[in-house]
């Protein structure tokens, strides 16, 4: 079997230390390159290039995974739409200039975008898009938590989730979201999906949608554990979308569900 070389970008970030780190036990794939701005602050196997330079970078490698931050992400996609290359990209609060060169490379290369790389976050996505549609009349609100270190809010995949509850009703999701709520500001409205975020401690990632109305409610809970969720979930992906055509795909499509 032949091994695929990843190139880690945001090596020594949380995600990426660990996407390091599983690879070691990943059978049929290996670490080739991490893209580092200065230097790594830990050891890595002398057989691996580590490189300042973003060309070199994706030159060493069969696949490329990104879990960085949307500026660095944007030089990433730049860089790979003249030097195409696989693509998975796990980092989150990206602009639409950002994402619109996400769809561009997406002509040029297979882009897997996912702003959760967990199965139980992709099926909740399509169980909430199942409920939305249903439950007529229920108000829609998104609670998410995670760690103090988390710089973008709210987090990627409470938009998404967002966004899948919106399709259930065929709303125009920038018309309806509300993310955050103080002062004398009136009752609810009907159609509004409220994206709530707070922040604490460790917390790796929690994600509640509700669905309320008088005399019931249901809420849909993920909880993430592990951040090594999200490393051997990127893992995964990279390696179905290692032999695939130019295009953008969704975690879905990579777990067919
Ligand atoms: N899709 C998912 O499943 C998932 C899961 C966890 C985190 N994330 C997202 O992944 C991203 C990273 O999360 P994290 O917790 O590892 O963050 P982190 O802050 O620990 O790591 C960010 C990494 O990006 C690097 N970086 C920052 N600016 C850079 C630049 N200009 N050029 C090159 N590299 C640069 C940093 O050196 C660091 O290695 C965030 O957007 C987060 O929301 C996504
Ligand atoms: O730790 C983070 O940062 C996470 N980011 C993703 C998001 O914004 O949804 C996924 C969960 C963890």
């Amino acid at each position: 079997m032949t091994t695929i070389k990843v190139g880690v970008f945001g090596a020594s970030g949380r995600v990426g230390k660990l996407l390091i780190e599983d690879l070691k036990n990943t059978q049929g794939m290996g670490l080739s390159s991490v893209y580092v701005r200065n230097s790594l602050d830990f050891a890595i196997d002398p057989s691996v290039l580590v490189t300042s330079d973003m060309h070199s970078f994706i030159g060493a490698s069969d696949i490329i995974i990104d879990f960085s931050l949307p500026e660095a992400c944007e030089a990433l996609l730049e860089e790979a739409i003249k030097t195409p290359k696989p693509l998975v990209i796990g980092t989150t609060g990206l602009n639409t200039h950002q994402l619109n060169l996400l769809k561009q490379a997406s002509e040029l290369m297979p882009v897997l975008y996912a702003t959760n790389m967990s199965l139980g976050v992709a099926l909740l996505n399509k169980l909430v898009h199942q409920a939305s549609a249903a439950l007529e009349g229920f108000d829609i609100e998104i609670v998410e938590m995670h760690h103090r270190h988390k710089k973008d809010a709210p987090s990627g995949t409470a938009l998404t989730l967002a966004e899948s509850a919106a399709n259930g009703r065929n709303l125009d999701l920038d018309k309806v979201r509300v993310s955050g709520r103080d002062g004398n500001i009136g009752e609810r409205t009907k159609d509004e999906i409220a994206v709530m975020a707070l922040r604490g401690g460790d917390i790796v990632g929690r994600h509640t949608v509700g669905f309320y109305n008088d005399g019931e409610f249901i809420e849909l809970n993920h909880t993430a554990t592990s951040r090594n969720t999200f490393s051997k979930g990127a893992l995964r992906a990279g390696k179905w979308l290692s032999d695939k055509e130019p295009g953008l795909y969704s975690i879905s499509d990579c777990l067919e569900l």
